[in-house]
């Protein structure tokens, strides 16, 4: 696929870890530029991966033919004004990575441009491990969205959405979740402390636990998940009382109404910005 100019507005995490998959992944540094208003992360992006920078989102913007707008939920709205106002859209394609942005409220923060896509990547792209759902409106033609697609396979994996608000579910279900198993590492972490193992010994059982479950779902994918959990579950035996005890204390439902929580917060934020 014949490569395009990148221009990321906001170099936070997200547009780091992105960057980071692209690079290692032998996009071209050169033809990607990153804004903010701050010097630190840019120069940070800079020496680790020999993009270009700059401080106006405008020039980064006219320097982009995809341009992936980085920012927060809460200035979205601020930063697409600035950028209408300022400079042309013409033959771009804005691509969003913000949660809780709808395709159709972004199109009217960009006074009616609607060559635009809607994307949810998630943090482990930075190891091209990410998951990133897209979604696109019937407006953008599908060399465009597979250009898209193309950028986000450079970092892990990525599965078109047939309607918008199902970008929520990616939320939900890749987006936020790295936290939720982080969450869940911490508290075995803890525990094995607890039980008296060093800090790094522990770590390292629950990460190679994690990774080696996370690639047994891969490897397997005629296997039902519940399959793999029997798999372990010796009866009698030391796994049942530990899945036993999730269950009684309802770990299914407290994933659901995670899960729920997080789809209402982008519907909230979906009309709050
Ligand atoms: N962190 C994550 O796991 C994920 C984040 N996202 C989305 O990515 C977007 C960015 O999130 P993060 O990178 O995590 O946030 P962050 O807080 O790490 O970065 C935001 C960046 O925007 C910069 N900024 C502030 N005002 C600006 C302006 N007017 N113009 C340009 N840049 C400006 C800040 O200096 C900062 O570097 C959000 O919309 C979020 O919803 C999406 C998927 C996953
Ligand atoms: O917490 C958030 O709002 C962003 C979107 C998904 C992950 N981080």
């Amino acid at each position: 696929m014949q490569a395009r100019k990148l221009s990321f507005i906001g170099a936070g995490n997200m547009p780091r870890s992105i960057i980071s998959g692209l690079v290692n992944g032998g996009y071209d540094p050169k033809l990607i530029t990153a804004s903010n208003p701050s010097t630190p992360k840019l120069d940070a992006l800079s020496k680790d991966f020999g993009i270009n920078t700059t401080q106006s989102n405008v020039e980064a913007c006219e320097a982009g033919d995809v341009v992936i707008l980085s920012v927060k939920p809460q200035i979205m709205a601020a930063t697409c004004a600035d950028l209408i106002e300022k400079t042309s859209l013409d033959g771009k394609i804005m691509v969003s990575i913000a949660a809780g942005i709808t395709t159709d409220r972004l199109i009217e923060m960009l006074g009616d441009y609607d060559q635009v896509v809607r994307t949810m990547p998630n943090t482990p792209s930075s190891l091209s491990k990410g998951m990133t759902g897209l979604y696109a409106p019937d407006s953008v033609a599908q060399s465009d969205r597979d250009f898209v697609a193309h950028v986000m396979n450079h970092v892990g994996k990525t599965l078109w959405v047939k309607e918008d608000s199902q970008i929520n579910t990616v939320i939900a279900a890749a987006g936020s979740s790295p936290a939720y198993l982080y969450l869940f590492a911490q508290a075995m972490q803890d525990e094995a402390i607890k039980m008296g193992l060093s800090k790094d010994d522990s770590r390292l059982l629950v990460q190679q636990a994690l990774l080696g479950s996370a690639e047994m779902i891969c490897h397997n994918p005629d296997l039902e998940i519940s399959e793999l959990r029997a798999q372990v579950t010796s009866k009698g035996g030391t796994t049942h009382e530990a899945v036993r005890t999730f269950q009684e204390n309802n770990l299914e439902a407290i994933v659901s109404k995670a899960m729920q929580a997080a789809v209402a917060r982008a519907i909230e934020m979906s009309s709050d910005f």
